[in-house]
C-alpha cells in the first residue's frame, strides 16, 4: 500500500475531527451565551418591566427605536416624557434596558449621589478618541485624577484661558472683518454669512493653546492639528451611541467605519507625540532662562513663544513627575484629547445656539447691546477681565436661557450599583442603565411655564431661585458634573461680547424651521445662517 495515501486519510480524519469539535464548541458557546443571558434577563426583565414604556419584544427590543430616523430620536423622547407618569420610562435597546428619568427629584437621587457615579459601557463608543480621560473613565481612576486636576483647571487654567480667548479674538476679529459678505451698519447685507466654522475654529485654537500649552502657530506646523475632531469623528460616535443595531458587538467588528476609527487612533497618536515633545523643550526653556544658562540674545529664546506655565498639560506633567501619581504618557494623551473633543464643540454650539436666538429675537440682542455699551463705553475691543465679564449679566442669561432651550450635551448616563427607589412604587434595579435626556428635562412645563419659549427673564437674579436645583442640568450636576462648566461660561461669554461690540446679527430661518439633531452634541441639521452688520 501507497503510504501517502494512508497519510492523506490520516489527514483528512483529523481536519474532520479539527472542524466537528469546533462547530460542536461552537454550539455549546452560542447554547451557554443565549441561555445565561435570558436567566440573567428573566427575573431582571421582569422587574424593569413593572416600569411603564413603549411597546417591546424580546430580543428586538423597542421597535419604534429601530426604524425611525435617528434625526427623530430626540423628538420621540421628549414625547415619552411627557406621555409616561412623572417622565420616567424603560426603553429596551435590543436585549439592553434603559430606563429614562426627567424629574428634577429623580435627577437628584441619581446626579446628586455619590454612589451613582459609573457610566456606561455606551460610553465606550468615545474611547478610540479620548481613552482613559475623565469622561469614560472607571470610578477608581476617575475620582484620582479628578482630585489630581480640580484645582488648576478651576484656578490658574482660568488666568491662562482669559490671555489666550484675548489674544486669539484679536486675530479672529481680522479675519471675520474681511468676510465679504458683511457690510456695514448702514448698508442691507445681501448676501448670508455662516458663521459656525469661524466659531467652531475658534474654539478649537483657543482650547488647543490652553491645553497644550503651545502656541497655535506651532501647533500648525504639525500635520494633524487640523486632525477631524470635529464633523467626521461625531458621526462615527453618533452612529455608534444612537443606532440599536451597532450595540451589537460583533455588528461593530466588522462596520466599515472601524477602519476610521484605526485612522483616528493613528493621527491621535501622532498630534500627542508632537505636543509633548514640544511641551518639554519649552519647559526646559523656561527652566534655562530662569537659571540663566540661557544667551538672552538667542534664537531659542526669540521663537519662545508661548504662553507660561499654567496649560492642562503642565499640569499632568507636574504630576508625572512624581512616581507615586502613577501618571503614565497613555494617560496624558487620553486626558488631554478629553479636554478638546469635551470642551470646543460644546462651546462652539453654545455660543452658535446663543447667536441664532439674538438674531431671532432682535429686542434682547438690543439689551444685551446696551449692557455693552454702559461697561464698555465706546471701546469695541478691549481685553475683557474676569471682572468684566461678571457684569455682563443680561448676556449670561441669555447664555443661561439657550443652553435650556438648546443644551450642547443633549444625553447622560450613568450605571445604578444598588437597588434606587425612585417612588415606593417605581425601584431602578441595581445594575440599569439610567438615562437623562436633557431637552425632555428642560422642557418641563410644571417648571418652566412655556417651555418653547426664549425668556432669558426666568434666569434673572430674583427669579433664578424659583428654578429647583436639578431641573436645570446643561453641565450635568453633582460629583461627576462638567469639570470645564467656568471654561466653557468664560469661553462662551468672551466670544459673544467680541462679537457683539462689533457686529450686529440676523437670524435668516426661524427657530421653527431649524430642526435639531442629537449626536454626541446638539446641533443644527442643516447650517444655520445669519445677516451680519459691523457697527
Ligand atoms: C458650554 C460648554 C460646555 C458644556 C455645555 C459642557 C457640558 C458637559 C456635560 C453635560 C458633561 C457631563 C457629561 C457626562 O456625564 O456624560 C461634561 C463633562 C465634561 N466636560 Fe464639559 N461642557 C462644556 C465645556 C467644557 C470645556 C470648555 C471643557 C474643558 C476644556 C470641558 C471638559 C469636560 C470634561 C473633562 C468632562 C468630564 C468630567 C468628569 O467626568 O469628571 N467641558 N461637560
Amino acid at each position: 500500500m501507497d503510504t501517502s495515501d494512508g497519510f492523506n486519510l490520516e489527514n483528512k480524519n483529523l481536519k474532520v475531527n479539527v472542524y466537528t469539535s469546533l462547530v460542536a464548541l461552537s454550539v455549546l458557546l452560542v447554547t451557554w451565551i443565549v441561555a445565561s443571558q435570558s436567566l440573567k434577563l428573566k427575573s431582571f426583565g421582569k422587574r424593569i418591566d413593572k416600569i411603564p414604556g413603549p411597546f417591546s419584544v424580546p430580543i428586538l427590543g423597542t421597535l419604534v427605536l429601530i426604524v425611525i430616523p435617528r434625526s427623530e430620536i430626540l423628538e420621540v423622547l421628549v414625547r415619552w416624557t411627557k406621555k409616561f407618569k412623572q417622565g420616567c420610562f424603560r426603553l429596551w435597546l435590543l436585549n439592553e434596558p434603559v430606563v429614562f428619568i426627567s424629574s428634577p427629584d429623580h435627577v437628584q437621587k441619581i446626579l446628586g449621589s455619590k454612589e451613582h457615579v459609573e457610566k456606561t459601557e455606551l460610553y465606550n463608543v468615545l474611547k478610540p478618541l479620548i481613552g482613559n480621560g475623565l469622561i469614560t473613565a472607571d470610578v477608581p481612576s476617575w475620582k484620582a485624577h479628578r482630585r489630581l486636576l480640580i484645582n488648576s483647571v478651576n484656578g490658574k487654567m482660568v488666568n491662562i484661558f482669559m490671555g489666550v480667548c484675548n489674544q486669539t479674538l484679536g486675530t479672529f476679529h481680522d479675519i471675520l472683518s474681511k468676510e465679504p459678505s458683511i457690510v456695514n451698519f448702514d448698508e442691507e447685507p445681501t448676501q448670508r454669512t455662516n458663521l459656525h466654522p469661524f466659531i467652531n475654529r475658534l474654539a478649537f485654537d483657543i482650547i488647543c493653546e490652553t491645553i497644550f500649552g503651545i502656541s497655535k502657530e506651532t501647533l500648525k506646523n504639525s500635520s494633524t492639528y487640523y486632525l477631524n475632531v470635529s464633523h467626521k469623528n461625531k458621526t462615527v460616535m453618533s452612529n455608534r451611541w444612537f443606532s440599536p443595531w451597532l450595540r451589537w458587538k460583533w455588528v461593530w467588528a466588522i462596520h466599515p467605519l472601524k477602519q476610521y476609527e484605526n485612522d483616528v487612533k493613528a493621527a491621535v497618536n501622532e498630534l500627542f507625540d508632537f505636543v509633548v515633545t514640544e511641551r518639554r523643550r519649552l519647559r526646559q526653556l523656561d527652566h534655562d532662562i530662569n537659571t540663566n544658562e540661557i544667551d538672552p540674545e538667542s534664537s531659542a529664546l526669540k521663537s519662545h513663544k508661548h504662553i507660561g506655565r499654567g496649560a492642562l498639560i503642565d499640569t499632568l506633567l507636574d504630576a508625572a513627575e512624581n512616581e507615586e501619581n502613577g501618571i503614565t504618557d497613555e494617560y496624558i494623551k487620553s486626558e488631554l484629547m478629553t479636554f478638546l473633543v469635551a470642551g470646543h464643540d460644546t462651546s462652539s454650539e453654545t455660543i452658535l445656539w446663543t447667536l441664532f436666538m439674538l438674531g431671532s429675537y432682535p429686542e434682547h440682542q438690543e439689551k444685551v447691546n446696551n449692557e455693552l455699551k454702559e461697561i464698555f463705553g465706546s471701546n469695541r475691543n478691549p481685553d475683557l477681565t474676569l471682572d468684566d465679564l461678571s457684569r455682563l449679566t443680561y448676556l449670561d442669561q441669555c447664555v443661561k436661557e439657550t443652553l435650556r432651550i438648546y443644551p450642547s450635551v443633549p444625553l447622560l448616563m450613568r450605571k445604578v450599583n444598588t437597588d434606587v427607589e425612585m417612588e415606593p412604587d417605581l425601584i431602578i434595579p441595581a445594575g440599569t442603565d439610567v438615562a437623562l435626556c436633557i431637552p425632555a428635562i428642560h422642557q418641563n412645563p410644571l417648571i418652566y411655564k412655556d417651555p418653547k419659549k426664549f425668556d432669558p427673564e426666568r434666569f434673572a437674579p430674583d427669579k433664578i431661585a424659583d428654578i429647583h436645583p436639578y431641573a436645570y442640568c446643561p453641565f450635568s450636576l453633582g460629583p461627576r458634573n462638567c469639570i470645564g462648566k467656568r471654561l466653557g461660561e468664560v469661553l462662551t461669554k468672551i466670544v459673544l461680547a467680541r462679537l457683539f461690540l462689533n457686529y450686529s446679527v440676523a437670524s435668516i430661518q426661524k427657530p421653527e424651521e431649524v430642526k435639531i439633531v442629537a449626536e454626541v452634541t446638539l446641533g443644527p441639521s442643516k447650517p444655520i445662517f445669519f445677516y451680519v452688520k459691523k457697527r
